[in-house]
């Protein structure tokens, strides 16, 4: 794995059709941070996180310090099609895509690695089993497996443990936590708040616009939140790309707990 670098995203504008879903963000990440994305339901975290991935070209501004090759992108449950009719092990086998390429199967060595990342996510023995035969806990344990496959110094994840059981939630965020004691960059997509409070650091509060990033505690104040729906509420869902001028510094917890 190469290591990560800081990521940056200067003055990003992004969104389908002409219609801005979020709004001259800007905001660093450092390299291996353990970092969460929070806010209301349609802020624009997905949005960012597809940015961030390369999936989504920006309308307006940039985004440096990371490569599409370097991301292990996990999307939301609801955009991965479980009906498609292949087996754990060649769902997961994906993850090796980077050395396979689109034509070769993997050897005894690769096929041994799969079992393994399988075994590291309580899957011991799926290797078999179609995908429309998993729980949905089993499922996103699978994706799980294909991310670590990917050895990726970036891992962006969307709502990672939505539908997932307490104990498969502990275990994936075991899986999480390693990802960043190896020195990765993590970023989560997250609604559980009390959850992001036990294992996120860092946390990013959007609104369709940047509301406030830093250290998690300064993040997540009532006051923020509060400020972060009144955003969400006043939001022009309509509205064309804005000509707001570049705001310029990142908003940073420690020193605007208000914003922009
Ligand atoms: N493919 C798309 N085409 C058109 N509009 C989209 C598309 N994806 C998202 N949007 C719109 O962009 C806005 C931001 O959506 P996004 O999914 O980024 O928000 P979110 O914060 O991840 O929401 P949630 O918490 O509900 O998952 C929403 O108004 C949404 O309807």
């Amino acid at each position: 794995m190469a290591a990560p670098a800081d990521i940056v995203v200067h003055d990003l504008t992004a969104g389908y059709e002409r219609h801005p879903a979020v709004h001259h963000v800007s905001l660093r990440w450092p390299a291996g941070a353990l970092a969460a994305v929070v806010g209301p339901n349609g802020a624009g975290k997905s949005t960012l996180l597809k940015c961030v991935a390369g999936r989504l070209r920006p309308m307006h501004g940039r985004i440096h310090g990371v490569a599409p090759a370097q991301v292990a992108y996990l999307p939301q449950l609801s955009e991965v099609d479980r009906s498609f009719p292949i087996t754990v092990a060649e769902l997961v086998a994906m993850g090796l895509w980077h050395e396979l390429g689109p034509w070769r199967r993997p050897d005894a060595g690769q096929r041994a690695r799969v079992a393994h990342a399988l075994a590291e996510v309580g899957l011991h023995g799926f290797e078999r089993r179609t995908l429309d035969t998993l729980s949905g806990g089993q499922f996103q344990r699978a994706l799980f497996a294909r991310l670590m496959l990917q050895d990726a110094p970036v891992v962006l994840l969307d709502e990672p443990f939505t539908g997932v059981d307490a104990r498969t939630l502990q275990e994936l965020l075991c899986v999480l936590r390693r990802w960043h004691e190896q020195g990765r960059t993590v970023i989560a997509v997250l609604h559980d708040l009390e959850l992001v409070r036990a294992a996120f650091p860092l946390a990013t509060l959007l609104a369709r616009e940047l509301v406030v990033h830093g250290p998690t505690a300064a993040v997540l104040t009532e006051a923020n939140l509060l400020r972060a729906r009144q955003l969400q509420e006043a939001f022009d869902d309509t509205a064309e790309v804005c000509d707001l001028p570049d705001p310029g510094a990142v908003p940073h917890a420690a020193e605007a707990s208000h914003g922009h």
